[in-house]
């Protein structure tokens, strides 16, 4: 099946200059496993991609946390998915549960927006998560999987998808996901995609999982069979981020 590890930091709206030159640097000297095991992604505010970039080691990538949902434009305030390009940044984090709940984008803007910036040949980090609400009321796969559909109706390339599930009342809460509950969560939009996109993009893409995810929680997580990696918040911002990533030799040594 090929599911490289991939381990995503989101650093959020966090960091000044100082900060960011010294998570590069605490990342810059971390021994972990190489590209072949593991492919490593962090993603700083808009305002620091081009520093990030100009000091990050090679064999890490860099995403953006969001880009407007068509071309460029007279759209004040907002991020073109070909700017990311013309910086030369691979990736995108795209509906983030912050950015569904906070600036209310709805399934189908999101949809468009994952068209349109793999369109334009970026990468991209799909979130989809329920919220506790929705957990309690037994409606978790169906949220999910309403979510993942938005974007499936709108394209036929998963190549450059990464799908991330991060139950809204795990992100940033300290309450983390037990292993047999993103377990399940995986395993049924790892189902979703086989039964409503195909059998191989099924078994291909990687689903990640994000939510209070940290060096101490990260192991046990990624032994499970459909946890492809982990998106990465607060503990991103620290050294404890190198642990996270090392976590991948679990799935390599299994
Ligand atoms: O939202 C997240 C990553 O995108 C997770 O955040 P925390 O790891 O801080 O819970």
């Amino acid at each position: 099946m090929g599911r490289k590890f991939f381990v995503g930091g989101n650093w959020k709206c966090n960091g000044t200059t100082d900060e960011v030159k010294k998570i590069v640097t605490t990342l810059n000297e971390a021994e972990v496993p190489s590209e072949d095991v593991v492919e490593v992604v962090v993603s700083p505010p808009f305002v620091f991609l081009t520093l990030v970039k100009g000091l990050l080691r090679s064999d890490f990538n860099i995403a953006a946390q969001n880009c407007w949902v068509r071309k460029g434009g007279a759209f004040t305030g907002e991020v073109s998915a070909e700017m990311l390009v013309n910086l030369g940044i691979p990736y995108v984090i795209l509906g983030h549960s912050e950015r569904r709940q906070l600036l209310r984008e709805a399934n189908d803007f999101v949809g468009d927006k994952v068209a349109y910036a793999l369109s334009q040949g970026l990468k991209v980090i799909a979130c989809v998560g329920e919220t506790l609400e929705q957990r309690e009321s037994g409606s978790t796969m169906d949220v999910v999987a309403a979510q993942t559909k938005a974007i499936a109706d709108r394209i036929s390339d998963w190549t450059n998808v990464v799908v991330a599930y991060e139950p809204v009342w795990a992100i940033g809460t300290g309450k983390v996901a037990t292993p047999a509950q993103a377990q399940e969560v995986h395993c049924g939009l790892r189902k979703w995609l086989h039964a409503n996109v195909s059998a191989e993009v099924a078994a291909s893409t990687r689903i990640i999982y994000g939510g209070s995810v940290s060096g101490a929680n990260c192991k046990e997580l990624a032994a499970q069979p459909d946890v492809d990696g982990f998106l990465v918040g607060g503990a991103s911002l620290k050294p404890e981020f190198v642990d996270i990533i090392k976590s991948a030799t679990v799935k390599s040594s299994a």
